[in-house]
């Protein structure tokens, strides 16, 4: 707790310099800020005002390096950079973003220097290692190469301004002809600069940047540059100001980051206070579940003081929660956690109806198992017109999905996306067969994941309407508190929860969300949910509004991924091809914008003539990066995705021969640790890994050659399907930080454009 009244801010770039900074400096630095918030006059900070500047001040951190602050107000301090003492301080500058309102701060001579380094060759102009810096202005080469076309000669430099370009960089920016000396500016420009400049770079339209980059962060009123103190209030100013905040920031250097220090659009959408159901989209990698996370700590914040757990944090399968549970707890400790229920959504509904049911004792089957009773319960009869899949997936989208509780009401029913047009007699035939099914399951005392689902929902609507029948009779009472509020357990009968965050929503079942909606009173901050249909890799489609879910005006996108490069990414978006995706609520979602500024190497493609060479060649790729010293990756950050359980085996099989350890991803997470990761491709979704390789994309396996087969006999599931193939491929080849090499044998998918380029395997 700070007792001076001194505030003392970081800015984001700042401390990305602190990181790199020798172990001692960063000691030195965190006792350095102590004692500034104690005294920042303290004889032995040394405190100083820049010659001829007014803000611009330095502080001792040791006998080697100073801190630049910038003065905000009286008590009120940023620090914008820590350098070693001998550093010019002549070219700094720093200044209230016009467009944004955010503070930033740059030193010309760094990123000069750094786009320098990067000169295309042949380099006459390469600075040797500790030359003089260069002086003022753009750097010249000492012998002109032939005039190269400079990258933004295209735009004025009004044009960029209004973009959100930093002024001070507009000289530099006009030398830039590489992207790899665009590369040396991003990585030492402001945030926004950077994303704008790659943007264009990347070919985006001058209007598109302006919608999709400057205006989700643009100030929403006017600018005064002079007013620092509001500048630093807002947003587009990413600041951290807590001690353990510096902490962490020194102590888990780049991994810890997500908790510190969000970009303008996720700390908007932490903070905004919602009339009702909110959603946030966003492609993979743009820090929804951030966003998640930071939004439960903000919602428990805003809790009165107690201890019950008034906030519920779900997602949609255990592995999931659990890695929601952990992140939650690295951002707030267990005194946040003691206030969130953080649970997978199937887990709570079978609490639910454990819960109104105890003793039951039901088996809770997945899907493949339901479908094994299918097959059984229709062999039995000696039924052979239906698939068994078809009939399990029409029993649980359009019967249990739409809680259709009779068969008058089945023939009505709408069966959106589920192609083959089916006449009542069909319908009839099936409702006979669905009814079977069903007491088949209750005989052998086993259920489904959606039957639990379906009955939480009606179990949880049935609580609301007492509830809500309850506060009808109070009031008629006069307000009287002389109405029993108890519900069949002795309980207080009230709402479960104050507010509800989901992450994956694209997943959860219809049933999930009438269950959520009834969990929670219908008022502000009531859900948050967090979601990427472009994801989506179940059948669960939903229209949340008739759901009684409204989300209408109350949607936002992330744009920025701060998972994979540039790269990857493009790859990776051509992979879900033309297709148009739904956001939710009956409309459609896209992923303009999206975008990235890391860079790395393009993906590779690796083909084979058969299933053997092909995994071969994966040992070959893993022992190779083994061997080079700049290549080599701890195993437990490589993972191997592939179609199938049966070639997963095969993988591990052949690694093993060629002496490499590998775990496979099992539905509860990793079987062990400290090898290569190994899966098939539902098992990646929400994990990450340095480097992913994807096998077996070959033809007829992704997508699934009995996928080629509906094409003419059922558009409208082919359609579906081929959609969900691609979700599965772009979520794995999504989930790679630095590198992915994609690897098939034969022919390879259909869902590979010409970016995959052919590697040297
Ligand atoms: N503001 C931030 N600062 C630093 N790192 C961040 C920030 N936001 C997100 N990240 C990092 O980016 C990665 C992706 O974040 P996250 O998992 O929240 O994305 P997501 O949108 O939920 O992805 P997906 O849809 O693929 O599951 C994580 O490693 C996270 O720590």
């Amino acid at each position: 707790m700070n007792t001076s009244g001194v505030t003392l801010r970081l800015l984001d770039k700042a401390d990305k310099e602190i990181l790199k900074l020798p172990r001692a400096v960063k000691g030195a630095f965190f006792d350095f800020q102590h004692k500034f918030k104690a005294n920042p006059h303290t004889a032995g900070l040394k405190l100083q005002q820049l010659k001829g500047d007014s803000r611009l001040w330095s502080a001792r951190v040791n006998d080697e390096y100073r801190a630049l602050l910038l003065r905000l107000a009286e008590d009120d301090w940023l620090i914008v950079s820590v350098r070693h003492r001998k550093h010019v301080y002549d070219r700094l500058s720093y200044g209230v973003n016009q467009v944004t309102g955010g503070i930033e701060y740059v030193d010309l001579e760094v990123v000069e220097d750094s786009v320098l380094r990067r000169l295309p060759a042949p380099a006459t102009s390469v600075q040797a290692p500790g030359a003089p810096p260069a002086p003022a202005g753009p750097p010249a080469p000492e012998r002109q190469p032939p005039p190269a076309r400079t990258l933004f000669a295209e735009w004025t430099g009004q044009q960029l301004l209004d973009l959100g370009v930093a002024e001070p960089l507009l000289p530099v920016i006009r030398t830039l002809t590489t992207e790899d000396q665009l590369l040396g500016l991003v990585e030492y420009a402001p945030q926004l600069t950077g994303e704008v400049l790659l943007s264009l770079f990347d070919g985006a339209s001058y209007t598109d940047v302006l919608d999709q980059v400057t205006r989700p962060v643009a100030a929403t009123g006017p600018v005064d540059p002079e007013d620092f103190e509001a500048a630093a209030r807002r947003p587009a100013t990413v600041v951290t100001t807590t001690d353990e905040a510096l902490r962490e920031a020194l102590e888990s250097g780049d991994f810890g980051r997500w908790k510190l220090f969000l970009h303008p659009t996720q700390a908007k959408l932490v903070e905004r206070r919602h009339r009702g159901p909110a959603r946030v989209s966003g492609g993979p990698g743009t820090g929804k579940t951030i966003v998640a996370l930071h939004r439960v700590q903000h919602l428990v914040r805003q809790l009165p003081p107690g201890r019950d757990t008034s906030v519920l944090l779900t997602t949609y399968n255990k592995n999931l929660a659990a890695d929601l549970r952990s992140r939650l707890l690295e951002l707030g400790g267990e005194e946040l956690l003691a206030r969130v229920e953080v649970s997978h959504v199937d887990q709570l509904a079978l609490r639910i109806v454990r819960e109104a049911e105890p003793g039951s004792g039901k088996q809770t089957i997945d899907d493949n198992q339901a479908v094994r009773e299918w097959r059984a319960l229709l062999d039995e009869l000696g039924e052979s017109a239906w698939e068994p899949e078809f009939l399990h997936d029409e029993w649980t989208q359009v019967i249990l999905g739409q809680a259709v509780g009779a068969r008058t009401e089945y023939f009505r029913a709408r069966r959106a996306g589920r192609g083959t047009n089916i006449g009542r007699g069909e319908r009839a035939e099936i409702w006979q067969l669905a009814e079977r099914f069903t007491q088949r399951l209750d005989r052998l005392g086993r259920q489904t994941w959606d039957q639990v689902a379906e009955r939480a929902a009606r179990l949880e609507m049935g609580r609301e309407q007492r509830i809500l029948q309850i506060a009808r009779q109070r009031e008629e009472a006069g307000g009287l508190d002389n109405i029993h509020l108890m519900d069949s357990s002795g309980g207080w009968l009230r709402y479960r929860y104050r507010h509800i965050v989901v992450d994956e929503a694209q997943d959860l079942r219809p049933a999930h969300w009438k269950m959520l909606r009834a969990m929670t009173p219908r008022t502000a901050d009531d859900l948050f949910i967090v979601g990427d249909t472009h994801q989506r890799i179940y059948k669960n489609q939903v229209t949340l509004g008739s759901l009684g879910i409204h989300i209408r005006g109350r949607s936002a996108k992330l744009s920025l991924s701060y998972r994979t490069t540039r790269q990857i990414l493009r790859s990776a978006l051509g992979i879900l091809g033309g297709t148009t995706y739904d956001d939710l609520d009956g409309g459609e979602d896209t992923l303009a914008g999206y975008r990235s500024v890391l860079s790395g190497s393009r993906p590779s493609g690796h083909p084979f003539p058969d299933w053997g060479a092909e995994r071969e060649g994966i040992a070959a790729l893993i022992k190779k990066w083994d061997a080079s010293e700049e290549l080599s990756t701890p195993h437990e950050r490589i993972a191997i995705c592939v179609p199938t359980n049966q070639m997963a085996a095969e993988v591990g099989y052949t690694l093993r021969l060629h002496g490499i350890h590998s775990v496979e991803i099992r539905a509860d997470g990793p079987d062990g640790s400290g090898g290569v990761h190994i899966g098939t491709m539902f098992r990646f979704k929400g994990l990450e890994y340095q480097r992913m390789i994807i096998a077996g994309v070959t033809d007829g396996l992704v997508p699934r050659e009995a996928v080629h087969a509906l094409r003419d006999t059922d558009p409208v599931r082919y359609r579906a399907d081929i959609q969900r193939a691609r979700s599965l491929l772009f979520v794995a080849t999504t989930r790679a930080r630095d590198t992915v090499d994609m690897f098939w044998h034969g022919k390879a998918s259909p869902f590979l454009d010409g970016s995959w380029t052919v590697g040297d395997s």
